[in-house]
Parts: C-alpha cells; structure tokens; sequence
C-alpha cells in the first residue's frame, strides 16, 4: 500500500497532557493519551468516575486546551488554534452533546436546532430545511414550535443532538448523553446514534455505563487518566446495532 492509500484519521491525539489546578491538590486528570480516530467509527470512552473521560473529550473538542502532547483534526494540526478558531471549527465540523442538553430555554425547539446552522453562515432557507430534515429524522417534528421546558428529558436530548448535527459535522462528540435520562429516554437517545452512526456518523461517546459502551464498536477502557484496554468489540455487528444491552434496560 503506498503513503497515499493509507487514511488520514479524523482524529490523531499523541502524548496529550491534561492537569487541573484547583482549589487541592492537582489533578492528573489525562497522562499521556495517544489515540486515533478513523472516519466513520463509534467508540465509546468509558471508566470509572473521575478516571479522566470528560477531560479527554474536552480535549478532543477544544473546550479544553492540553498542557502537552498534539491533537490533529482531518490532518491538520490544532496546535496554535485559538478560542475563536476552535469556535469555529465546533461550529463546521465538530458537534458536542452534553449530560444536561444545554438547550437555550427561551427559544423554541427548531430557533434552537436553526441556530448553530445561522451562526455558521447558512442561508436562512437551508437551516431550516435541514432543522426540518433533522426534527423529523428524531421525531419531533411535532414538537418544533414547543419550548424546551415542555420537553421530556430524553426529547430534550434529542433536539440537543438534532442541534448537533445541523451544520453535518464530520465528528460527534457526546459526554454522557444519557445521564440524566430514564430508561426510555436512554433507549430513545442511543438508538438514534447508533442510527446516525450506520448512517456514518463518526461518534465519540463518553459514558461511564458500560451497557452503553457496547453500542459503539469499539471500547476504550479509560482508568486514572490513561488507556487501559482498548477494544473492537468482536461479534459486534458492524455499524454498531450492539444495542442489546441497552434496549433491555427496564423502564
Ligand atoms: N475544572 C476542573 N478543575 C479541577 N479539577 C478537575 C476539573 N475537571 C475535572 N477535574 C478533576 O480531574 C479528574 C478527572 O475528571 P473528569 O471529569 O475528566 O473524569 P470523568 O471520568 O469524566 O468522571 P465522571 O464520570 O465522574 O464525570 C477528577 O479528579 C476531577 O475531579
């Protein structure tokens, strides 16, 4: 195979460094990662509390910086990248998801997904069509005119990752998306990206629920800021449809 044939992962970390410094003593929170990406893959990053997940993926998404070690993006290094560049780069081609949707309450469902697209110089025809497409790609076409507030959590979640993915990112970063869900809202949100994955959503889920992780296919154990184990899931079907843990939750 020669240099050219060989793909350029969507995301390559190598020897990132995350430390905080708070009130105590400083927390080693990621110590050294090196981790790649290929387009199109589901991999769930899961461990337990505090072992670091949430760091590393405010580390992949530019929310956070890291203190050493390079991240590159689609090839391209973020080394240099400022607040503003990552910003927009979160707009184009990185979409995040969070354990508390961080909906704007006082805007309706589809002011809240036509947004971002807004934000990032679409035309106000083609934001709303692909609101439209989204809404009812999760849904919630009914529920477009609705606040967030008159929501269940787990259509909350859904008009979050609706919002995510207006502006077609190549990566989706989701950071414990079903964690304050029900059961049935856990269903709901992760059926839809296991079907935006199959669809070739490339997904980075962060979950400390290891029934969850086993809708991705592939599972990086993370303990104490490092890779313990990182693993394709054998007899996963591809595409990730290993939902069988989580479709089994009970209400
Ligand atoms: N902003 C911060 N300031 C200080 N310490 C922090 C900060 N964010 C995280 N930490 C610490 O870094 C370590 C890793 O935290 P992180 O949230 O990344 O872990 P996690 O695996 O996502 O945990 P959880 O599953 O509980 O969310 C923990 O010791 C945490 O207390």
């Amino acid at each position: 195979m020669t240099d050219s044939a060989i793909p350029v992962p969507l995301l390559h970390a190598e020897g990132i460094v995350k430390t905080h410094h708070g009130e105590g003593a400083p927390a080693h929170a990621v110590r050294g990662v090196d981790l790649t990406v290929q387009r199109g893959e589901f991999v769930a990053v899961t461990g337990p509390s505090g072992a670091g997940k949430s760091t590393l993926l405010h580390l992949l998404g530019g929310l956070q910086r890291p203190d050493s070690g390079s991240l590159r993006l689609d090839g391209e290094t973020t080394d240099g990248w400022t607040e503003a560049r990552w910003a927009l780069e979160r707009r184009r081609r990185i979409g995040i998801v969070f354990q508390f949707f961080n909906l704007v309450s006082n805007l309706t469902v589809a002011d809240n997904v036509e947004l971002p697209a807004l934000l990032a110089g679409a035309a106000a025809k083609q934001a709303r069509a692909e609101r439209e497409k989204l809404l009812t790609e999760l849904g919630l076409e009914s529920k477009a005119r609705s606040m967030p507030g008159e929501l269940s959590g787990g259509e909350q979640q859904r008009v979050a990752l609706a919002r995510a993915l207006v502006n077609q990112p190549r990566l989706l970063l989701a950071d414990e998306p079903a964690g304050s869900l029900d059961s049935k809202g856990t269903r709901e949100v992760m059926r839809q990206l296991a079907g935006f994955h199959q669809r070739g959503q490339t997904i980075v889920l962060v979950t400390h629920d290891a029934r969850l992780a086993s809708a991705a296919d592939r599972v990086i154990s993370f303990f104490d800021g490092r890779i313990a184990d990182d693993a394709e899931l054998a007899g996963t079907p591809p595409r990730g449809n290993g939902l069988t843990g989580v479709l089994e939750l009970k209400d």
